[in-house]
């Protein structure tokens, strides 16, 4: 079984990328599915993440309120790393968690690990290959305005507390160019699954 980690910035379409994979026969972990599951109510880190940020980021119905917190930490840089301290080995434990489980109960070929900040964690450790997904920037804010409703200036906060494109390089086995169209991605995506299936 081989493990491939699919990074990227924000936006860059790695869930795009992923959702291809899986039609293909991958099975697929994605980061920001296990950050919600460990920040659900009850769990220990929406504790640390209320003894730190104060009551004021969780809803009424005692559920982290996402809109806010992320209002706080993209325009803080020690508030983010306070979070990125509070949810990290969590997630990365989750994931470790979630590959075991796919080995004993459902073998699959090839198990894709969707996370923005793969590179930035230990959570590069985990896989085989890293695969990663390019974008020029300016494109890249598009999208993720388009995407999110986001001003330019919330958008610009969300890719800033990103490593840059041009340091993950160095890390990455194989790119993804996501600068054309849907169609010109999944021909990429079906060239490496193609290059895998013959391994
Ligand atoms: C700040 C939070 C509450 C905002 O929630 P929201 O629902 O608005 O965004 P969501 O979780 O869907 O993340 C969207 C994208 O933001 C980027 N992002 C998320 N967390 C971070 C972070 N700590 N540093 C940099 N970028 C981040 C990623 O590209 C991610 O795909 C949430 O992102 C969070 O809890 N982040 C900390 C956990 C984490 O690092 N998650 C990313 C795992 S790869
Ligand atoms: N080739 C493409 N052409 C046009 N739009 C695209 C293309 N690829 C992705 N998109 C769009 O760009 C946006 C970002 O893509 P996607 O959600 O896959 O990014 P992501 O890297 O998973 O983001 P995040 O880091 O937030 O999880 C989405 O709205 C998606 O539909």
């Amino acid at each position: 079984m081989k493990i491939i980690g699919l990074t990227g910035g924000i936006a860059s379409g790695k869930s795009t990328v992923s959702s291809m994979l899986q039609g293909l026969g991958a099975a697929v972990i994605d980061a920001d599915i296990v950050a919600r599951k460990i920040v659900a109510k009850g769990q220990p880190a929406l504790q640390d993440i209320v003894a730190y940020f104060g009551k004021e980021v969780l809803l009424e119905s005692g559920e982290l309120n996402r809109k806010m917190l992320g209002s706080i930490v993209f325009k803080d840089a020690t508030a983010l790393k306070k979070l990125n301290e509070i949810t990290h080995d969590r997630i990365t434990e989750e994931i470790q968690k979630e590959i075991n489980w796919y080995k004993k109960y459902q073998p699959h070929r090839v198990i894709i690990i969707d996370a923005a900040l793969l590179i930035e964690t230990d959570l590069k450790d985990a896989v085989d290959e890293i695969w990663l997904v390019t974008i020029p920037k300016d494109q890249q804010k598009f999208r993720l305005m388009e995407r999110d409703r986001l001003t330019a200036l919330e958008a610009e906060g969300r890719m800033i507390a990103q490593m840059p494109m041009e340091e993950k390089l160095s890390y990455a086995d194989k790119l993804i160019n996501n600068q054309g169209s849907y169609e010109d991605l999944e021909k990429q995506v079906k060239k490496l699954w193609g290059m895998i299936e013959k391994t």
